[in-house]
């Protein structure tokens, strides 16, 4: 099988500060790709890569096929970005800000109608549609972004913190819809914090530190050569430069509390 991704000695610096440090990866359709690694790791950055937001970097990024900086545009149409932070039109209602953005990616407005229609239903936003999204909570924006990502039915899915702001049902409707659209055949990239979450959605969880991939495998796999343990234990072992213990401590000390003291500590 083709990759749908190829990326190949991806590295990008901001300034005299490198971020990717020849990256090397191949995607596959339908894979659930957990990508994840410590705050500052580049997380972010490989992605804008990707969805052409960062147009200037070293290396190749090819998507079905197509080199994206030759083609950007055709790449952008096969993929739907959802980030963790956006600007939405507040003034705009969540109808009118959808059928704008279903509007740029020229879906022909009947379709993009009764789309916009369901999807807003399926996220219990049927009674909101026509109000204003400045009165909307940041779960209800959240959504309304999501939507946003897949309406024009994208093949590659990429997911910033998908789950921030949203309440435990609503967790419950986007893991079920992220498997369901995996099953399809969407390709989806996922990012986040949420190790619990990316252990059980992902069938392939990539781990960044420092701008390099330390870990690239399923779960399963990663325990087989790291030792039984939580992702969120891999993850801490792979990539923790100092205690956490002694850091959380620090903090508490910091703020005029008593440091804690580590588990292991605590035995002795
Ligand atoms: N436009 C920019 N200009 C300068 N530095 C940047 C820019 N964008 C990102 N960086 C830097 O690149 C590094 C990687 O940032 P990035 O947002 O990709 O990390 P991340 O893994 O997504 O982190 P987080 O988990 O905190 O979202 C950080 O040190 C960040 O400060």
């Amino acid at each position: 099988m083709e990759p749908i991704i190829r990326i190949e000695n991806l590295s990008k610096s901001f300034g005299s500060k490198e971020v990717l440090r020849n990256i090397n990866l191949e995607v596959f359709p339908g894979q659930i790709i957990g990508y994840i690694g410590p705050n500052g790791a580049g997380k972010s950055t490989t992605v804008k890569i990707l969805c052409g937001l960062i147009p200037d970097f070293d290396g190749t990024v090819t998507v079905k096929g197509i080199d994206l900086r030759a083609q950007p545009l055709a790449v952008k149409k096969s993929i739907g970005y959802v980030p963790e932070l956006a600007e939405l039109y507040e003034v705009l209602t969540a109808w009118e800000f959808l059928d704008m953005m279903a509007g740029l990616y020229q879906i022909p407005s009947a379709q993009a109608h009764e789309r916009i229609r369901k999807m807003l239903t399926a996220f219990g936003l049927g009674e909101n549609m026509h109000q204003r999204m400045d009165a909307f909570s940041k779960g209800m924006r959240q959504k309304v972004l999501l939507i946003s990502g897949l309406l024009h039915n994208p093949d590659i899915i990429i997911l910033d913190e998908p789950l921030s702001g949203l309440d435990a049902n609503s967790v419950i409707i986007v893991k079920e819809l992220i498997s369901r659209l995996a099953a399809d055949g969407k390709t989806i990239f996922y990012c986040s914090h949420m190790m619990d979450v990316v252990e059980k959605v992902s069938d392939r969880i990539i781990l960044l530190n420092e701008g390099t991939i330390v870990a690239d495998g399923s779960f399963e796999a990663l325990q087989a050569s790291m030792g039984k343990g939580s992702l969120e234990h891999i993850f801490a072992t792979l990539t923790a430069s100092s205690n956490l213990h002694e850091a959380a401590g620090n903090l508490v000390a910091a703020v005029g509390g008593n440091p804690v003291t580590a588990p292991d500590e605590q035995r002795h």
